[in-house]
């Protein structure tokens, strides 16, 4: 069991700043229990956000970019890491979430969102320096746009006033997903054991697909030029096995009862890919919940 001990903790304490109360037991307890087939993304964000937060003064803001294929954990895994840093979780009013096609829809407003974009970090930057900022579909950015946050992201001391090195800034994408993708098929194929894969395994592959594409919102980005990211998290791909284990913890969570043949036949269900051996899920476990729905 994860026991939160939090609200007691931050009511004896000033150091409550915007209700940010790092749980890091809780965080690890959650990412062990309830994330599966991702031992790499589990490990570096574990570690880098405890590194982060211990810090009472850090350099420089933690920078994390998520990477992998649809439904393989990625906003799942970010829902965690703000429920186990605010005690108000993801109703916390200092986690801000950005999606391109909701919030920056028209590409000839461009400038206008470069202007809204960067007063709204400034203004909640200003608020409460413990801010998280979410960057969903960064493939799907106007390049050009994301670089007005170049100067939150560095370590200078002061950005217009505001003290902001304390913030996190997490960039969700696709991609690089078909890469990680072949490496770990790669990995599978020689016969080798999913939880050797290393991240150097990786690296240059995801760096390589998402920062040479014009396409991508890091396109020539001073975010990449000036190696402001502190981390590439990579997403493998998801096995049958993990598709059963988020059947398993989704009909848990519903009240269902855990009957094998429902397990296997919602497991059956979802297709998988390469075409011949139908090793990974090709939507990871993303329908999980809407099938189970169906089976019943
Ligand atoms: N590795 C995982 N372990 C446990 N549950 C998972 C995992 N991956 C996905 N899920 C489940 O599937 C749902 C959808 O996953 P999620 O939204 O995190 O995918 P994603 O990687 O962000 O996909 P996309 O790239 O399409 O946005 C989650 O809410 C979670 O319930």
């Amino acid at each position: 069991f994860c026991w939160d001990l939090r609200s007691l903790r931050c009511s004896f304490s000033d150091a409550c700043e915007c209700r940010f109360q790092p749980d890091l037991e809780g965080l690890g307890c959650d990412l062990a229990q309830n994330v599966f087939g991702q031992h790499l993304a589990r490990e570096l964000l574990l570690q880098a956000v405890t590194d982060f937060v211990e810090l009472a003064e850090p350099l420089k803001p933690l920078v994390l970019s998520f990477h992998g294929w649809t439904g393989t954990g990625k906003t799942y895994v970010s829902s965690l890491v703000v429920k186990h840093l605010y005690l108000d979780g993801s109703r916390s009013p200092f986690v801000h979430q950005f999606s391109p096609t909701l919030h920056f829809p028209h590409a000839e407003r461009i400038e206008q969102y470069k202007d809204d974009l960067k007063r709204w970090i400034q203004g909640n930057l200003s608020t409460c320096a413990r801010s998280i900022f979410l960057f969903d579909e960064m493939d799907k950015m106007h390049p050009g746009l994301i670089d007005v946050i170049v100067p939150f992201l560095g370590s200078s001391w002061i950005v217009f006033g505001t003290n902001y090195r304390k913030a996190i800034f997490i960039f969700v994408s696709n991609a690089g997903g078909e890469q990680i993708n072949h490496v770990t098929l790669e990995f599978w194929r020689a016969r080798k054991d999913r939880e050797e894969m290393e991240l150097r395994d990786l690296e240059l592959a995801i760096s390589k697909a998402v920062f040479d594409n014009p396409h991508n919102g890091f396109w020539q980005s001073q975010i990449i030029d000036e190696q402001l990211i502190d981390y590439l998290v990579p997403f493998l791909p998801l096995k049958r096995n993990h598709v059963k284990q988020c059947v398993k913890s989704e009909l848990k969570q519903q009240d269902l009862p855990l009957e094998e043949n429902l397990l296997q036949s919602v497991t059956d269900s979802i297709t998988y890919f390469p075409e011949e051996e139908q090793i990974f899920s090709s939507t990871g476990c993303k329908t999980v919940a809407s099938r189970i729905n169906f089976f019943f």
